[in-house]
C-alpha cells in the first residue's frame, strides 16, 4: 500500500498497538537540555533506574547560558540547572556537550550539526522545537519531563498516532525571500493551530529548492502552526550535508544507509489526511505586528486595523496585541523603530543565516539608536563564520558578537529586553514577554533583522544593495 513518509517512519517504529489506546514506539535518539531534564533524572535516581541507553542520549547546555562571560553565571537558578546538568550526565554516563566543548550550543543547532539526526529515526527532546529536526526527514517532536524520564528509563514512548498534513508550496520564492519569510506567510495564512493534531510534510519544488540550513528554519516553526512535527523528505542535498559528520556512518556504511534513506519519501498515491496550498511566488519580506507568530504582514504593508478582522475573536486578540506591543494602526511597518536586533537562535542562528545577515550589514553601521547583537547557535556556528570574517564584518558595523546559546529568544539568560523596548529578532516566538517582561518581539529574517539594526527601523530588504558572500 502506499505510505505517506510519515506512515514510514511511524510503521518502522512501533512495537505495540491495541485498538483505541496509544501506541508504544521505539525512540533512536533522545537529545537533553538543562532546563526539562533534571526532574527526569531525578525521577531515574530515586526509583534506582539507569539511563537504558547512554549511547542514545546526549545533552547540552543552551537556555541558561549567558553569551558574553558564559563562565560566569551569576543567576543562582541558571547556575543550579547547569551544574545539575553536569552532574547528572556524569552519574547517568550521559555525553554532555558542556560550556569547554566546540559543539556546545542550541540543541537544534548542535545535534544535526554534529550528525545526530539522521533520516527516519525518531528524535525526542524535552522541547518544543525538536520540530526542527524534521528537516532530514526524521520524525521528531518534543515531550514533556516526565515523557523524558519515561524514554530515558525505557528508549519507548507512549504515543498517539497523528495525522497528516502535507504542505504543498507551489511556486517559487523570489530572490531574496527566505526560508523564514516563507513560514512565517504560512502561519500567517493558516494561523497557530492549523495544523494541530497532524505531522506535516512540506513538498513542493520550492521546499527541494532550499538548503539544509533553510529547511530546518521551515521545520523548526511546525510547532508554531500547532503541528506535532514537520517532514521534509531527504534528498541528495541531505546526505551531502550529513557526510563526514561525526555521528553518521563513514564510509561503505554510509552509502548502505544512503540506500535506506532513499526510500523515505511519500509514495505516489499515498493519502495525506489534509493538503494546503501556499504559494510561494507572491510573498515578500514578513514581519509580525503581534504577539503570536501568526500576527504577520508584508514588510509594504500597514499595522493592521482591530477592526478590518473577520471575527470578533480575532478583532480582540488583535486590539490587545496592538495595545501590548505599543502600535498604532495604520502605521506603516516600515516606520516602526526598534531598540534591540537579535540575531541567532534555533530558528536562525546557522552558519547560512549569519552569511545572509553579515552580507547586508557589510560596509553599514549600526544606527547609534538600538543595540544589535549576533548570537551563533553553535560553537561550531562561531568558529565558522569567524573563518569566513563574518565576525569581523558584524564587530566594524557596530554588533555584538557573541557566544553559542539560547540568548534572547527567552528570557532565561542575562540577555533580556527591558519593559517597553521594541526587537527586531531572527527567532520563533513573539509571545508577551517572552524576550522580557514587557518586551516587544517583532519576527523577521536574518536578512531583515540585520537591516533594521543598520537603518534603526524595519527596511524591505529587497531595497538593499548586497551581495552573500559565498563560503571562504
Ligand atoms: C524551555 C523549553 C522547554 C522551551 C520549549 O519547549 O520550546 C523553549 O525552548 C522555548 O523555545 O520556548
Ligand atoms: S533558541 Fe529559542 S526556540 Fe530554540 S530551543 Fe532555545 S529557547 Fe527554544
Amino acid at each position: 500500500m502506499a505510505k505517506t513518509l510519515f506512515e514510514k517512519i511511524w510503521d518502522n517504529h512501533v512495537i505495540h498497538q491495541e485498538e483505541g489506546k496509544p501506541s508504544i514506539i521505539y525512540i533512536d535518539l533522545q537529545l537533553v537540555h538543562e532546563v526539562t531534564s533534571p526532574q527526569a533524572f531525578e525521577g531515574l535516581r530515586l526509583s534506582g533506574r539507569k539511563v537504558r541507553r547512554p549511547d542514545l542520549t546526549f545533552a547540552t547546555m543552551d537556555h541558561n547560558v549567558p553569551t558574553k562571560d558564559r563562565f560566569n553565571i551569576t543567576d543562582p537558578i541558571s547556575k543550579q540547572q547547569i551544574d545539575t546538568l553536569s552532574q547528572n550526565c556524569k552519574d547517568f554516563g550521559v555525553k554532555l556537550f558542556d560550556l569547554e566543548n566546540i559543539d556546545q550550543g542550541v540543541v537544534h543547532v548542535m545535534g544535526p550539526e554534529i550528525g545526530l539526526t539522521h533520516p527516519g529515526k525518531t528524535i525526542v527532546c524535552g522541547d518544543s522545537h525538536t520540530s526542527t529536526h524534521g528537516a532530514f526527514g526524521a520524525l521528531a517532536f518534543g515531550i514533556g519531563t516526565s515523557e523524558v524520564e519515561h524514554v530515558m528509563a525505557t528508549q519507548c514512548l507512549q504515543q498517539s498516532k497523528a495525522k497528516t498534513l502535507e504542505v504543498r508550496i507551489i511556486g517559487s520564492l523570489n530572490p531574496g525571500i527566505t526560508a523564514k519569510d516563507l513560514i512565517l506567510g504560512v502561519i500567517g495564512k493558516y494561523g497557530t493551530d492549523f495544523a494541530t493534531g497532524y505531522v506535516i510534510e512540506y513538498t513542493g519544488e520550492a521546499i527541494r529548492n532550499l538548503s539544509m540550513e533553510e529547511r530546518m528554519t521551515v521545520c523548526n516553526m511546525s510547532i508554531e502552526g500547532g503541528a506535532r512535527a514537520g517532514l521534509i523528505a531527504p534528498d541528495e542535498k541531505t546526505f551531502e550535508y550529513l557526510r563526514g559528520r561525526e555521528y553518521v556512518p563513514q564510509g561503505e556504511a554510509f552509502d548502505q544507509a544512503v540506500v535506506e534513506w532513499t526510500k523515505l519519501i511519500t509514495d505516489d498515491g499515498a493519502q495525506f489526511d489534509r493538503v494546503v496550498e501556499f504559494d510561494a511566488s507572491t510573498l515578500i519580506p514578513q514581519v509580525t505586528w503581534g504577539t503570536s507568530p501568526g500576527m504577520g504582514a508584508d514588510i509594504t504593508s500597514l499595522v493592521p486595523d482591530p477592526t478590518s478582522f473577520a471575527t470578533e475573536n480575532e478583532r480582540k486578540a488583535a486590539e490587545k496585541a496592538i495595545e501590548y506591543m505599543g502600535l498604532t494602526p495604520g502605521t506603516p511597518m516600515t516606520e516602526l523603530a526598534v531598540d534591540y536586533v537579535f540575531i541567532g537562535s534555533c530558528t536562525n542562528g546557522r552558519i547560512e543565516d549569519l552569511r545572509a545577515a553579515a552580507a547586508v550589514a557589510q560596509g553599514h553601521k549600526v544606527s547609534s539608536s538600538l543595540t544589535a547583537i549576533v548570537v551563533p547557535g553553535s560553537g561550531r556556528v562561531k568558529i565558522q563564520a569567524e573563518k569566513e570574517g563574518l565576525d569581523q564584518i558584524f564587530i566594524e558595523a557596530g554588533f555584538e558578537w557573541r557566544d553559542a546559546g539560547c540568548s534572547m529568544c527567552l528570557a532565561m539568560n542575562p540577555d533580556v529586553l527591558k519593559p517597553g523596548q521594541r526587537c527586531a529578532s531572527t527567532s520563533n516566538r513573539n509571545f508577551e514577554g517572552r524576550q522580557g517582561r514587557d518586551g516587544r518581539t517583532h519576527l523577521v529574517s536574518p536578512a531583515m533583522a540585520a537591516a533594521a539594526a543598520i537603518k534603526g527601523h524595519f527596511v524591505d530588504v529587497r531595497d538593499w544593495n548586497f551581495k552573500v558572500k559565498q563560503q571562504a
